[in-house]
């Protein structure tokens, strides 16, 4: 695809003998929120840190605005909530998004602005000026996710952001990340939660390391004839049971 903004081509990864990840090819374009689905220990988050450069292939490569990764220089144009919370408990939660808003280069009015909307989106405004050591868990990841829309960065990879987090929220969280979209931004969001499936544009459906299926919400449910994604994903599932010796 000539204008994809994140690219893996043919990326094998291995933990000492475990192949996790299997000659993994795809390419997502500019504009777009990818849905990365799979079982507990696809492979999600080993692709995720491939493409940020956290992780080493032993073959193959990701690339992000057409540099291979790692990268440095890319990570500020790079927003990034990993699966387990990175904050400073004994600090607040405005007083962490001061840091690391400071980190990603926005300081002053503008940083304000940010800060002020971000929580608003992920619901913490009442409750900013406590320390993070009395936040509950969710409270935590919504926290994690206002730091990862902090900044100016056009790609934000977020693994599981809304774990955690009670529906009607949920559905704000969803209807922000869809505007940032419309902005132009690019989203790889990995998620567990089915229905949330139907919401992205692309799904990339991992199983056992190997990308199985890549398409639209729609076109996946018409190509395995079920009426939702969760069950065109146990379609799969099944089916690669019955077929594939994967490892
Ligand atoms: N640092 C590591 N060392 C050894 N094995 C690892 C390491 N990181 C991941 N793995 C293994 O790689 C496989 C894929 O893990 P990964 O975290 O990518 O899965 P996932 O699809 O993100 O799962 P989940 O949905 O539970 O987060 C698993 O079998 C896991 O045990």
């Amino acid at each position: 695809m000539g204008n994809a903004i994140i690219s893996m081509k043919n990326v094998v990864k291995k933990f000492g003998k475990e192949t996790v990840l299997n000659h993994i090819d795809f390419d997502i374009p500019q504009g777009k929120i990818i849905g990365l689905i799979g079982p507990s220990g696809a492979g999600k988050s080993t692709i995720i840190k491939i493409i940020l450069g956290m992780e080493k292939t032993q073959q193959g490569t990701a690339t992000v605005f057409g540099k291979i990764m790692p990268n440095r220089q890319l990570l500020n144009r790079i927003g990034y909530m990993a699966q387990t919370d990175a904050l400073y408990e004994s600090l607040t939660a405005k007083e962490n998004l001061q840091f690391y808003a400071d980190m990603k280069g926005v300081s002053g009015q503008k940083a304000n602005r940010q800060i002020l909307h971000v929580a608003e989106v992920v619901e913490l405004t009442n409750d900013l000026n406590k320390r993070v050591s009395g936040y509950s868990g969710g409270m935590k990841r919504r926290l994690s996710l206002a730091i990862a829309m902090l900044g100016d960065s056009e790609i934000f990879i977020l693994d599981e952001p809304t774990v955690g987090i009670d529906p009607a929220l949920r559905r704000q969280i969803w209807s922000e990340l869809h505007k940032m979209r419309d902005e132009g931004k690019t989203l790889l969001v990995t998620t567990h939660v089915m229905d949330e499936a139907e919401l992205v544009d692309d799904v990339a459906l991992i199983l056992g390391g190997k990308l199985i299926a890549y398409d639209t919400p729609a076109n996946l449910k018409a190509e395995y004839n079920e009426d939702t994604v969760e069950n065109v994903f146990l379609k799969v599932e099944d089916e690669n049971e019955k077929n594939v010796v994967y490892r």
